[in-house]
């Protein structure tokens, strides 16, 4: 079994519409893979899928070959949500040693996520006091506690600045370096590049599946915003 994720028609209803079309795809094993479409596409909706939050109208998604959602992968899948899912009111270190103990989590492991996400200064910082960005780094180191094989971002990087992005996408790939498997959602075509293999998503259907130089040569385009323009473009032909 070599997929960290296989996706078989899935199908999801959201406020009595349906949102994914039947989707099938998979994730390798180690891979960094980008899962990019427009906003309100269902990218988010599918990433709760994979993490057994989203009720689902048909298919199967299988998760480190269990039924997503299934208990046993609680603590082998970290799932960072859009907004911060952490507590204002305790500070940053607080916050990453309650997750730690829930988890079950390594004795310091907390540092070492800090050092991770760059926010070792900030440990004893209340969350209520940061920035976006800072916040989101909050919420991304307490999704890497006890190392999942399978890390679920959605939208890691947003209100970040270039730096930081550069950092945290150098951080994704040291990470797949030591095996773990990431399916990282975002907006941000540039980012695109630097994965492995790349969803691209539209109106809950997949329009591509494939690694960025296969996109690259196949549409002709050079950078990838154009390859999804041309895409859609095709589709709609
Ligand atoms: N709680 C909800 N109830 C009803 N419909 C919802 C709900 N959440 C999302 N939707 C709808 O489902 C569709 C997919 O939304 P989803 O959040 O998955 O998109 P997304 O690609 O993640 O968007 P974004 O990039 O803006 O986060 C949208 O049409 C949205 O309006």
């Amino acid at each position: 079994m070599n997929s960290a994720v296989g996706v078989r028609d899935l199908r999801v209803a959201r406020g009595g519409r349906d949102v994914l079309h039947g989707l099938s795809f998979d994730v390798p094993r180690g891979a960094v893979v980008g899962l990019l479409g427009p906003s309100g596409c269902g990218k988010t909706t599918l990433l709760r899928c994979l993490v057994g939050v989203q009720e689902i109208q048909g298919g199967t998604v299988t998760v480190l070959g269990a039924p997503a959602g299934t208990p046993a992968l609680r603590r082998r899948v970290g799932y960072a949500t859009q907004s911060p899912a952490v507590y204002a009111d305790l500070s940053v270190g607080e916050n990453l040693s309650y997750f730690a103990a829930v988890l079950g989590a390594p004795h310091g492991d907390v540092e070492r996520v800090l050092d991770a996400v760059g926010l070792g200064d900030a440990r004893g910082r209340r969350v209520a006091t940061l920035s976006g960005g800072q916040r989101g780094r909050v919420n991304l180191a307490a999704a890497l506690l006890g190392s999942p094989e399978l890390l679920v971002l959605d939208e890691p990087t947003v209100g970040l600045d270039p730096v930081l992005r550069r950092e945290l996408w150098e951080l994704f790939r040291a990470l797949a370096g030591q095996g773990t498997t990431l399916l990282v959602s975002s907006h941000v075509m540039d980012e695109a590049s630097r994965t492995d293999r790349l969803l691209l998503m539209r109106e809950g259907s997949l329009l591509a599946d494939a690694p960025p130089d296969e996109l690259r040569a196949r549409t002709g385009a050079d950078d990838l915003e154009d390859a999804f323009l041309r895409l859609i473009a095709e589709e709609d032909r």
